[in-house]
């Protein structure tokens, strides 16, 4: 093999860089600094001719420029070439050895630095891709020249003496029909793809094979490879039917102090190819297959066009392919794609297809990083043993036929002890090293507890992680605990140097005990650690001041004489402050609310973001605040005071302080809605609505405070250009506007409304939920209502009622068409009927191109053309999205509508009428037995037509002369 060849050289390069990996930084984690930017490279190889095969003498449609680039024919202008640049273009004459020499070799050095690195072949069906990968015996592809190599590297660097010890285990899957096959363990069924929380993609269960020689490789992947499936298409007689992806995992432990370890994965990945099932000739199975090939290639476009374009939300998780491919795309790894083309002129649309997606697979920018973390302890001597690199099932297998498995790359040196305690690791095979040592550090941590029945390693996974989190959570809060009791010993000693008479009564006031009340007396002083200290800042100012802390039930207790209060009462405390105090209370509290931002209001006891904003909105709109009213002052006080934070009073001063003010000045806003209410009690009932509570249950603490909220505080999605017309324009709206404070309209009455809810989808706006809902409906085919009588569906109910009375003979058809005497129930049914049927104005007209027509539904309908195309998954054909359901009959029933005159089929009705237009001349023909006899209305389906039948045996209006029935043209 050439690859053996050149050997010597290359591998003292690689070893080089390797060595390198010594030097390289921590893990991503540990150094803390954002990993540097790699860029997706991109490759196009292009496949000679393939012999015998259809169109191998016509010129080819593709041609290389240099090493980089290539042209493609333009076929919207044959003038014209469409010219493309790449990392490098290696062209038909090209060997197998060019290009793993020239794109994949390098990136294998970055397994050895512990980081990830991925390639991919991609293209379309009978493109390479197979070949490229893995080749034939004569010419072997990427994958065993890799591998050799990289076997070859992990010896050298793993040798007795180096630093560091490496083993290499290999795993491969398929992804077949969106399933995750074990093709090393085939009997294994679909498996699940997971994330760990440093975003590395694992599949738990995945069988690991040990490898240690190329023959090892050989041994496991050979087998394996006859497990993929593959099948017969017409463009190719051995086409993949699934993407392949062999998992190359290199672990490195150093062998000396401090004990790394580290871990870098390759994904070597031969997708499937993109198929147009038109020329594939795919049926039954295959078109299946294809189709789920096709929708994770579509899947994948998506992912690489929201990394380019920066969308907070990469669309990984809509495919299995795109989940595996997540670190490779914008993830951890150094990542190639090798973008396979065909010369042939019957592969031109693919190859464009192809090359456009290569192009934007290159702007995509990975950040690679070292997976390094430090052995655990009681790692550290010890290497895994081979069954416990093993997935479960093959642990299984290993058991029970021990002499089948290759020996392990070197005897298993832990001592027994630890070999025992290391036993339920078997089933963390698969877990982040990190991880591991933190669950291994946890579980010695409670083991010197005494908790020695808890087997914490032994516990399912998801609890080890909510442990895990627990832990650190209360890590976290012990630290702030710390850090605030160290800022206030720091205040005290400052105020003690300043007043020591006044710290002298503080101290005694708040941490004597209440006789005989420990566990209540516990609770102030611990509050009184964490809190601000404005109480003790107050008391210094007055020291004479008296702080009475009264039971809730109105019972009073002096702090001075706690000994004389006998102990009862329940647990809720409160504060009576002297009037003084209660002064400097209010102005404090007054200027907190007119001057503080929304951080210095989050200071008050139980005001949060949400809260702080909306006090700040309000005092935006409708300036400072007056004053804090007399009631709320004891509590606004204790607000900023060292309160329980339990207090049912606690909370209550801002919001009432608020809801007074809000009393005084103006009506009450729904803060969801922004709907007024002339009171609170409306705006709670209203606010049911939207949480789904029941009014009249809505417990007094829970009670959302009447808010003036200034609209842009609320979510309202953002909409550019969408809508029209301004705030004050009284029709249309739009999510700008929305966004900016919602639209006032006016209506005929003179009432003014004002609409804060946009749709998504064109920006109009609307007054509440309810409306706004009903307007979505507008955007979808769905029709959730169906007629009990007809069957006829719709898309909202109160059309459905009307139309159900309709069947009764109860619906009143006043207006009639003066031109053909048909009746209507709506003067605007009228009128567009007229508009449509007898005149030729078009009032409606399109912003995008010149076309014009006479009802909003037909302009809707044919502003679908202008929208983006998206391919349908089965044949690729670009369709706009609102024809998808309607194209999918053709794979899902075939063509139900034949022509009578020429036999074609077609999928719907519509298509046969412009048919039978086009190609026959004939005018609209419908099927006669959809059309009523007595008035020729069309019905879409016989159950309408039985149902609208009714309409005559009711008693309905008499059929007009002019709707009798026409000879309808057949077809
Ligand atoms: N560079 C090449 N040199 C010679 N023959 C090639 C080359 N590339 C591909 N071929 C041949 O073209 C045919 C199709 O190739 P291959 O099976 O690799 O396509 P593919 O892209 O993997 O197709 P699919 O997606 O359907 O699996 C095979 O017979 C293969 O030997």
């Amino acid at each position: 093999m050439d690859a053996e060849a050149s050997a010597p050289l290359r591998r003292r390069e690689m070893a080089a860089a390797a060595s390198g990996a010594s030097r390289c930084r921590l893990s991503k984690m540990g150094s803390g600094r954002r990993p540097p930017p790699a860029r997706v490279r991109v490759a196009v190889r292009l496949r000679p001719f393939v012999e015998g095969a259809a169109g191998a003498s016509e010129p080819p449609c593709v041609r290389g420029l240099d090493s980089c680039s290539l042209e493609v024919a333009n076929w919207r202008n044959y003038q014209e070439t469409l010219k493309y640049q790449f990392d490098a273009f290696y062209g038909e004459r090209s060997s197998q050895q060019d290009i793993y020499a020239g794109s994949v070799q390098p990136i294998l050095r970055h397994l050895l630095e512990g980081q990830n690195a991925s390639v991919l072949a991609y293209g379309p069906t009978g493109a390479g891709k197979t070949h490229t990968m893995l080749g034939s015996p004569e010419q072997p592809g990427v994958i065993p020249r890799a591998l050799m190599d990289l076997l070859q590297l992990t010896r050298e660097e793993g040798a007795e003496g180096r630093p560091w010890d490496l083993s290499v285990t290999m795993s491969y899957l398929e992804i077949y029909q969106e399933k995750v096959l074990d093709l090393l363990d085939p009997a294994s069924g679909d498996l699940v793809i997971r994330e760990d929380y440093r975003g590395n993609i694992l599949i738990p269960g995945l069988t690991q094979k040990p490898i240690t020689s190329f023959a090892d490789f050989e041994r496991h992947f050979l087998p394996a490879s006859g497990n993929r499936t593959v099948g017969a298409t017409r463009l190719n007689q051995r086409s993949s039917r699934s993407h392949a992806v062999l998992l190359v995992k290199v672990d490195q432990r150093e062998r000396l102090a401090p004990f790394r370890q580290r871990e870098g994965k390759l994904y070597l990945i031969d997708l499937a190819g993109s198929e147009d099932n038109r020329r594939t000739g795919n049926q039954g199975l295959r078109l299946k297959e294809s189709g789920a090939i096709n929708t994770s290639l579509f899947v994948l476009g998506k992912v690489v066009d929201a990394l380019n374009k920066g969308l907070p939300r990469v669309p990984y998780r809509d495919s299995k392919l795109t989940r595996l491919l997540q670190d490779s795309l914008g993830g951890s790894a150094h990542s190639i794609l090798i973008a396979n083309i065909a010369p042939e002129r019957r592969f031109y649309l693919d190859t464009v297809s192809a090359l456009n997606f290569a192009a934007r697979s290159k702007e995509v920018i990975n950040r690679p990083f070292t997976n390094e973390s430090l052995q655990p302890h009681a790692l550290a001597p010890v290497k895994l043993s081979q069954k416990e690199l093993l997935g479960p099932s093959e642990a299984k297998k290993a058991r029970s036929s021990e002499e089948e498995e290759i020996e392990s790359p070197e005897p298993t040196a832990a001592p027994a002890s630890a070999s025992q305690k290391l036993s339920p690791l078997q089933k963390l095979s698969n877990m982040d090293p990190a991880m591991l040592e933190r669950l291994l550090n946890l579980d010695q941590l409670l083991g010197s507890q005494g908790c020695q029945g808890t087997s914490l390693l032994s516990t399912p996974r998801r609890e080890r992680m909510e442990l895990i989190k627990t832990v650190e959570q209360k890590d976290l809060e012990i630290e702030r605990l710390k850090m605030k009791q160290k800022e206030l010993e720091a205040k005290m000693m400052s105020q003690e140097a300043l007043h020591p008479k006044g710290k002298e009564n503080c101290t005694l006031t708040m941490l004597r005990p209440l006789p005989g009340r420990t566990v209540t007396v516990a609770k102030p002083l611990k509050k009184a650690v964490v809190m601000p200290l404005q109480l003790l800042q107050e008391q210094a100012a007055s020291p004479n001041a008296t702080i009475h802390i009264l039971k809730k039930k109105g019972r009073k207790r002096k702090l001075e004489a706690p000994a004389s209060q006998p102990d009862q009462g329940e647990d809720c405390w409160d504060l009576e402050l002297s009037p003084e105090l209660l002064a400097l209370g209010r102005q404090k509290i007054l200027d907190l609310l007119n001057k503080g931002s929304a951080r210095d209001l989050r200071g008050l006891q139980r005001i949060g973001q949400k809260k702080a904003q909306l006090i700040v909105g309000w005092r935006e709109l409708h300036g400072p605040f007056g004053q804090v009213p007399g009631g709320q002052i004891a509590a606004a006080a204790a607000a900023t005071a060292v309160v329980a934070p339990t207090s049912t009073v606690s909370v209550a001063p801002v919001a009432s302080a608020l809801e007074k003010k809000t009393k005084s000045k103006g009506p009450y806003i729904c803060a969801l809605c922004a709907k007024e209410f002339k009171n609170g009690y409306n705006l709670r009932r209203h606010e049911a609505i939207h949480t789904g509570a029941k009014a009249g249950r809505v417990p007094t603490g829970a009670m959302k405070m009447p808010t003036m909220v200034p609209l842009s505080l609320l979510s309202v999605p953002q909409l550019s250009g969408a809508g029209g017309g301004g705030p004050e324009t009284g029709t249309g709206g739009g999510a700008a506007a929305v966004a900016a404070g919602g639209v006032v309209t006016t209506t005929a009455s003179g009432k003014r409304i004002r609409k804060n809810h946009a749709c998504e989808m064109c920006g109009k706006a609307f007054r509440d939920v309810y409306h706004l809902n009903r307007h979505k409906l507008s955007h979808s085919d769905e029709k959730p209502y169906q007629c009990p009588v007809c069957q006829q569906r719709f898309k909202r109910k109160d059309r459905m009622s009307y139309h159900v009375r309709s069947h009764d003979g109860a619906v009143h058809k006043p207006y009639n068409c003066s031109h053909c005497g048909k009746s209507f129930s709506r003067p605007d049914h009228l009128n567009s009927h007229v508009r449509q049927v007898h005149s030729t104005e078009r009032p409606f007209k399109c912003e995008k191109c010149e076309a014009a027509f006479a009802t909003k539904d037909r302009l809707r309908a044919h502003t679908v053309r202008h929208e983006e195309k998206v391919p349908c998954h089965v044949c690729g054909k670009m369709l706009s999205s609102a024809y998808i359901s309607d194209h999918m009959k053709v794979h899902s029933q075939g063509p139900h509508h034949v022509c009578e005159l020429c036999n074609k089929g077609f999928t719907t009705a519509a298509y046969l009428r412009i048919h039978a237009v086009k190609d026959h001349g004939l005018q609209a023909p419908r099927a006669d037995r959809i059309l009523c006899k007595l008035c020729s209305v069309h019905c879409k389906t016989p159950a309408q037509l039985a149902g609208h039948m009714q309409t005559h045996l009711g008693g309905a209006a008499p059929p007009v002369p002019g709707d009798a029935p026409q000879p309808q043209p057949t077809c």
